[in-house]
Formats: structure tokens, sequence, C-alpha cells
């Protein structure tokens, strides 16, 4: 049922990018509506209730210091944050060998250095100075043209740590990093570009701590406050197929309906963008751009006890390792509630091999893996949330995408550019934590002022 109304702007996708981009539109007076795929809305910020009372977050949990326009929402909304839980000893597991140590490495370095050799530990942190310095070179904003960039931008990660590393320590440290932590994506170090790697630390980096906090209620409690001043504008179960923007016209068709508006917001990664029919077809590069840009390969799981046992052990509840399913784990309980929470992520090649087995060989699989960080009470647990975020369609993938050899260089100037009435945002389209909530919020508020200055 087509209607005659036109809108001043149509968001597609209530992520929390979109979500921003329609308040501050909202705000500003302006006629909206936001379609949403999904029964649901948030995309990657969403949690649930335990039993217990105890919140997860199964997309984003976490924020940092300098996420400035994240913290400023979370003021806003009154959300009340608590240091995430560090105290005690770490774990690394290196092939097999299990060491606790009184510090942490993750791009940046503190305390004590953990049992590994001095010679694998200096070539780690050697070719983490080297890769450091590379990356600080890299001019401001999207990285697609500059000194070095396309040569950077022609080989793997995978490459640069074979060429820059001599042990196996220092390779599997930097593999971790771009696996378990991301410099977006997050992806195997072979699949994706040095360049975006470099650009991921310059842009997002650990030494920045964006796990420093977590929120009482979580992350997933967000998406409702946010949309709650303008919820009857926001159609769910609404998934766009098609765009029509020639003669000045914009026509928005999702499986239930048709809708006319000035202008478009598509809040969504940029696959998922590219999966929308465009009529009049994008300019070349974009339109190929799209076909170029995965979605990081990562499952999230969340793993919650009585108590979190392990801090009777005077452990921290991190752990680290090249284990053979879960590389990264983190506690994540909530104080006010007294239940321990671990979470733990399975990515890349690990998760290929993973998602192959049945349900509960996937559970064994992880809690064999908290056992050996943790102890066998790992095995006592009380709940078992797995979040399967390549499997999720509105999604494909998480925590974000990453660019593949070649990408940037050739056509990255295509990524977050205008065409016509159609502007995009999302967290994959920001030069400033991209692949996080920071990242969303800065481009749904950037695309609603670059809006509301052609409604004006
Ligand atoms: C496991 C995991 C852990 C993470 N951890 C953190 C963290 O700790 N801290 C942090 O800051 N960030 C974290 N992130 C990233 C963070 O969650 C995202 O950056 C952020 O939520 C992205 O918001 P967005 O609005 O840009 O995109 P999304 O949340 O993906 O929203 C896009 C929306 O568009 C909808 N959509 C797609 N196609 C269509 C269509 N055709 N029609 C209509 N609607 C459509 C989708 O359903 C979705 O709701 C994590 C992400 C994951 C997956
Ligand atoms: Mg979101």
């Amino acid at each position: 049922m087509a209607s005659e109304k036109v809108y001043d702007c149509i968001i597609i996708g209530a992520g929390l990018s979109g979500l921003v981009a329609a308040r501050n539109l909202y705000r500003n007076g302006s006629d909206i509506l936001v379609l949403e795929a999904q029964d649901r809305i948030g995309g990657r910020m969403v949690g649930k209730s335990l039993p217990s009372g105890q919140w997860i977050d199964q997309g984003g949990q976490w924020v940092g210091p300098t996420q400035d326009r994240f913290l400023n929402l979370l003021n806003e909304y009154k959300v009340k944050r608590f240091p995430t839980p560090s105290t005690g000893l770490k774990v690394l597991v290196f092939d097999g060998k299990r060491f606790e140590f009184d510090g942490f490495f993750q791009g940046h370095y503190e305390g004590e250095v953990p049992g590994v050799s001095k010679e694998e530990w200096l070539d780690a942190t050697e070719a983490w100075t080297k890769f450091k310095k590379l990356s600080d070179e890299l001019p401001e904003g999207h990285p697609f043209s500059g000194d070095k960039i396309e040569d950077l931008d022609s080989d793997t990660l995978e490459r640069w740590i074979k060429d820059n590393t001599k042990t196996k320590f220092g390779h599997w440290y930097f593999s971790y990093m771009c696996r378990a932590v991301g410099f977006s994506g997050p992806s195997e170090p072979k699949e994706v570009s040095l360049l975006h790697a470099l650009w991921g630390e310059k842009i997002a980096s650990q030494s920045e701590n964006p796990e420093a906090e977590l929120l009482h209620g979580g992350a997933g409690q967000l998406p409702e406050k946010i949309a709650s001043e303008f919820s009857s504008k926001i159609k769910i179960n609404e998934p766009v197929h098609t765009i029509s923007y020639g003669n000045g016209k914009v026509e928005v068709i999702s499986q239930v309906s048709s809708y006319k508006t000035k202008y478009v917001i598509i809040a969504m990664p940029p696959h998922l963008a590219g999966h929308i029919l465009y009529q009049p077809s994008l300019p070349a590069l974009r339109e190929q751009l799209t076909q170029r840009i995965p979605m990081g390969t990562c499952a999230k799981v969340l793993v919650s006890y009585k108590s979190p046992f392990w801090r009777k052990k005077g452990l921290a509840g991190i752990a680290i390792g090249n284990n053979k399913w879960v590389e990264l784990c983190a506690d994540s309980s909530d104080p006010e509630t007294g239940v321990g929470v671990i979470a733990a992520f399975v990515a890349g090649d690990r998760y290929r091999k993973w998602q192959t087995l049945s349900e509960s060989q996937r559970r064994d699989a992880v809690i064999s893996d908290l056992k050996i960080y943790f102890g066998d009470e790992a095995g006592s647990y009380e709940t078992f949330d797995e979040v399967n975020w390549p499997t999720n369609p509105w999604t494909g993938g998480g925590y974000t995408c990453f660019m593949p050899p070649g990408v940037w260089s050739s056509m990255g100037q295509a990524l977050s550019s205008s065409i016509g009435p159609i502007y995009w945002a999302g967290t994959e389209m920001s030069d400033r934590w991209p692949g996080f909530f920071e990242g969303a919020i800065r481009t749904g508020e950037a695309a609603a002022s670059d809006v509301m200055k052609l409604l004006e």
C-alpha cells in the first residue's frame, strides 16, 4: 500500500547508528521513518537477562575513556558504568603451557612479563614496536590516498608477520591481535590488508583501553531508551529491498510497503547496503566496493556461574592463548549481581571449524578451553549462550567489516561519499573507532547533520 506522504528522511536500519541519526533528525523537527529488517531494534547492540538477574550482552559490551560520543550517550540516558573486572593474575596458555602473570599485553604492555622465553617475548614486542611506528605514520582519515598506501595495501598482514617475527610466539601474538582483538574484523591475518590492520591500530588502538568499563544493565538496554521518544516512527520486520532515486523523487520499497521521502540514510554494514537494489544503479566504484567488504568472523559465547569462582584462586578472569577454540576470554561480571560471567570469543579459522560441530560439541569445545584457562570449576556453569553472528543474515558476521588487500587503495573513497539523496551511516563508515559503538554514533550523527542542512 503505497502512500502519497513524503517523509523528510527515511532511516534504514535501527542499530545504534540509525537510531542516533533518527533521534537527532526527530529532535530537529524532521518528519522521519525508521525501517528495520529484524523483529527487534538494536542490531549488534543487543542483550538479555539471565534467570539469575544478571544481564549479558550478545553484541558489544565495553566502552573506553576516549569514546566520547558513547560516553555522552551513556550519561544522557543515565546508564552507570563500572571498571571492567581485572584484579588478579591473567592467564596465558601457549602451546599447552599455562602461565599466570601479573601484567597484561594487548598492544600495550604493563606489569609482569608472562613466562615465555626472553627470545619469544622480545620477538613479539620488537615487532609490535615496528608495527606501531608504521601505523603512526599513516595519514588521518580513511586510508585511500597518500605515500606508501598502495604498497601497504598490496600485502596481507600475514606476509608482514612472517617477514617481521622469528618465533612461533611472535607469529601467534600478532595473529591473535588480528583474530581476537580486532584491527576491525576480526579476521585471519591471511585475509586482511596490511594497510587495514595498521589503520585499525591507528584509529582504534588498544592503547586507548577501549575495554576499560562495562555498563550496569548492559549495552543492550540502550536501543529501547534511545527509541522511546520516537517509537511510533519505527517499523520493525520491514527489510528494505529497493531504493528508486531518479528525477529528484525517492521511493523506498520494503517487503511490506513502499514510502516516499526526500532523503535516505542507510545505516548498516556496507555488504548489506550492497544487497539493496538501487534504481538508477549506484556509481561503479560504490557498487564494486560493497562486493569486496566482508564482515569479521566470530561467535561470542557467554558462560555464567553462581559466582566469579576464579577470583578465589587469585585469577582475574582474563585469559588469552593459542588453545584449540577460545583465544580470548574476559570477566564480564556485574558486581551488583554477584553472578560470574565469562565472555569468550571463537574467531577466524577456529570459528569455521567450530561451527561444523553439533550444538553440544560446540559447548563442550568452549568449556574444555575454559577449564584449561581457569580450572575444572569452569565446567560447573549455570548458563551457556552462544551468539553465532555470521549466521545472522542482518549482520553477516562480527564484530565489524575488514578490508582485504587492494580495496582501500583502489576504491576506498567510495565508502562514505553520499550519492544524490542517499547518505551512509553505520560504524563501518567511521574514520575513528569504526567497528565500535563510538563509530556507529559518530556516523549516525554526521549523516543526520548532513541531511538537516539540506532540509533547512
Ligand atoms: C560480538 C560483538 C562484540 C562487540 N563488542 C563491542 C564492544 O565491546 N564495544 C564496542 O564499542 N563495540 C563492540 N562491537 C561492535 C558494535 O556492536 C557495533 O559497532 C555497533 O553496534 C554497530 O551499530 P550499527 O548501527 O552501525 O550497525 P548494526 O547494529 O549492525 O545495525 C544495522 C541494522 O540494520 C538492519 N538492516 C540490515 N539490512 C537491512 C535492510 N535491508 N532493511 C532494513 N534493515 C536492515 C539490521 O537488522 C540492523 O538492525 C561488538 C560487536 C559484536 C558483534
Ligand atoms: Mg547497533
